[in-house]
């Protein structure tokens, strides 16, 4: 199977974590916090994504665990041990995806997948990977001469080839086409499959949605939130209707019961918030809406995506 990982690797204990992180504290200079005591845990045989804006701290924190930045503080356990003093143990362990690739560029992208397979003592079969992946069509490329997207593939099957028990993927589908997101889709869910543990970054959030066990939203170096996706989303849901704009959404709150909240979220579209959307709810929206002459159309309750429990939990500025 597509991941297996080695046989002759050792997991230190099913019930251990596969990576822990324990208040992680790093400040660059003089600057800001750059993390200011994140914690999280991602479990063996789960995705976990790691959610955040741009600047949040999720590299810093990836590439801490892969221990090739140091903390000011804190602790991490990766396979039970540590990334820095025992980088020689973890390195056939652990597969890393680097955003930039961190490919050598002079060789063609077999050349460089089997260079790194010959690492291993017992790799994937390359041919078997490079067409999950989509490799085989550019194989004799060089590197350097590779598209964004191929660089990403290529450097995602490096990762993987060692049969690693985790794997660090920054942004995996970034860049990709949408035939080429799916293909790596489905390669996460096979090696999550066959027991890997597997923690990537992304700003896709129907990536983290549809691919990831748990969620790890952080910001301002610190997590805000974690959950599975549908935990994260379970909350109260809003109803939603569409109408002419410019309703007068204060008289409509009014004769809803106390906690109301109606907001036109975009021209012509409303959405009542704030309390529980049951049947008198529904009727009293209809019944004020009749009683003003308004036609609502398409009225009924949606439940939160991702991406707004994400914009609640990090605003709406630009970073
Ligand atoms: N080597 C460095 N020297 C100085 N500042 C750094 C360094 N590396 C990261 N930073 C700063 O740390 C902050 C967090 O960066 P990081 O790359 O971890 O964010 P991120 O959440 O991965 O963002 P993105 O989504 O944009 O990739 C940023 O403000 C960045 O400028």
């Amino acid at each position: 199977m597509l991941g297996s990982p080695s046989p002759a690797a050792t997991t230190d204990g099913d019930a251990a974590a596969a990576v822990e992180v324990r208040d992680l504290r790093k400040t660059f200079g003089a600057g800001p916090a750059v993390l200011a005591g994140l914690s999280f845990t991602a479990a063996h045989g789960r995705v976990t994504a790691v959610l955040g804006p741009n600047g949040a701290g999720k590299t810093t924190t990836v590439a801490i665990c892969e221990g090739l930045q140091r903390a000011d503080s804190g602790t991490v356990r990766v396979l039970g041990l540590d990334p820095v003093h025992d980088a020689a143990a973890l390195r056939p362990r652990v597969g890393v995806m680097l955003q930039d690739g961190g490919l050598p560029t002079g060789v063609s992208a077999h050349e460089a997948l089997a260079h790194v397979a010959a690492l291993h003592t017992d790799p994937l079969d390359l041919r078997a990977l490079s067409e999950r992946l989509g490799l085989t069509s550019f194989a004799r490329t060089r590197v350097r001469r590779l598209s964004g997207g191929q660089r990403q593939r290529l450097a995602m099957a490096c990762a993987l080839v060692g049969r690693p028990e985790l794997v660090f993927l920054d942004e995996p589908s970034a860049g990709l086409d949408p035939q080429a997101r799916l293909a790596v889709w489905d390669v996460v869910r096979q090696v999550r499959a066959a027991g890997v543990a597997v923690v990537l970054t992304t700003h896709l959030m129907e990536e983290a949605e549809r691919l990831a066990d748990d969620v790890v939203v952080v910001d301002h170096g610190r997590v805000v939130a974690t959950g599975t996706p549908a935990e994260l989303t379970s909350g109260p849901a809003a109803l939603t209707f569409r109408s002419r704009p410019g309703l007068p959404t204060r008289d409509l709150a009014r004769a809803l019961p106390v906690g109301a909240d109606v907001d036109e979220v975009e021209t012509g579209r409303y959405a009542v918030t704030g309390v529980e959307v049951d049947p008198r709810v529904v009727a009293t929206v209809t019944s004020w809406c009749a009683s003003h002459d308004v036609l609502a159309e398409g009225i009924g309750p949606v439940r939160k995506t991702l991406e707004d429990v994400f914009l609640d939990l990090t605003g709406r500025t630009l970073r």
